[in-house]
């Protein structure tokens, strides 16, 4: 995975991951009203809206971005319904050559951690492997330790997929524990140094690992403290646009190459049409694109 989304964002240029965390709120009203026309007040309707909204911005944006990280949270409350929707942005994705990370934040007991791998190692049945979800990486929670991770890690090296563990969150609670102090460290340095030793276990070929970390761009100091504390650790950093982050702050969070972090924004990219009123609420799509091209420049302007 590490390998083909850096080659990915060599090609395109842009270190950018557009967030597919769609909410009723932001369905455009003629989608809402053919879908529910069809399908009822039913969660297939939403789930309906959700792939067409979808399917609409990847055909927009496809080919100017690597990466697309659909949160599962956004689908999964719809039920099966949602989840199907999950499913089917993910191959849809990945059938225009997309890398998906599966925002799933997974961690738990090492029977259990080996369950939730299949979302990127799959299953065997009967000796028939099949996968079901298709993601090329999923988010991860290390609260619980190594026990929780290393079910996923046979699946980076196996299948070469890829994990991005939560070290310095965006958000403002997460201070409450990350910034507690271990012997005088930061728990987020802890942390770091165990992604890190981690990382060691599922190695790229472009001196990343397979194993990333998820560092806010809402907290510039950590971040690029967490930059030079991990060489080898690619960094998913969400928190631009919606949460206040900006590309400026990000200058330091990119390697010497200009190379080592992929930067996140969903409603920022997604519902850009909401707030875009050069736009119709059918030009949705465009109006993504838009902001992918915005985000895309502000990028490249500090990326060395
Ligand atoms: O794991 C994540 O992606 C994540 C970690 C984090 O610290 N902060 C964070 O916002 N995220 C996710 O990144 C996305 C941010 O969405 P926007 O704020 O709309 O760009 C959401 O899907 C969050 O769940």
């Amino acid at each position: 995975m590490i390998d083909q989304l850096i080659n990915k964002i060599k090609a395109t240029q842009n270190p950018t991951v557009v967030g597919l965390d769609p909410t009723y709120a932001m369905i455009p009203t003629f989608i809402k009203e053919e879908m529910l026309e069809t399908y009822g007040k039913t969660p297939k309707a939403v789930a309906e809206m959700f792939l067409q909204f979808n399917k609409a911005i990847i055909d927009e944006v496809h080919d100017l971005i690597p990466s697309v990280k659909p949160q599962i949270a956004m689908y999964e409350q719809y039920g099966l319904e949602g989840l199907r929707a999950y499913i089917e942005t993910i191959a849809y994705a990945k059938a225009k050559g997309l890398v998906v990370i599966g925002d799933v934040k997974r961690g738990d007991i090492a029977s259990t951690a080996a369950a939730y791998a299949g979302h990127i190692a799959g299953v065997e049945i009967e000796g028939v492997h099949m996968d079901l979800w298709q993601e090329d990486a999923v988010t991860l929670n290390p609260y619980m330790g190594f026990d929780g991770i290393e079910p996923f890690i046979k699946a980076c090296n196996d299948y070469h997929r890829g994990l991005f563990i939560l070290v310095k969150t965006s958000n403002p609670s997460g201070k409450e524990l990350q910034d507690l102090l271990v012997d005088g460290v930061p728990l987020y340095d802890k942390t770091a140094d165990l992604v890190s030793e981690w990382g060691e276990l599922a190695m790229g070929t472009m001196g990343y690992s397979e194993i990333g970390a998820v560092v806010g761009a809402t907290y510039k100091e950590q971040g690029i403290e967490l930059r030079k504390r991990m060489p080898h650790t690619f960094f998913l950093v969400p928190g631009y646009g919606a949460q206040g982050g900006k590309a400026e702050d990000l200058k330091d969070y990119f390697d010497k190459d200009g190379n080592g972090i992929i930067v996140n924004s969903s409603r920022g990219i997604i519902a850009a049409y909401q707030k875009d009123k050069e736009v119709t609420e059918k030009e949705f799509a465009i109006a993504a694109k838009k902001a992918v091209l915005a985000m895309r420049d502000d990028l490249q302007g500090v990326m060395r």
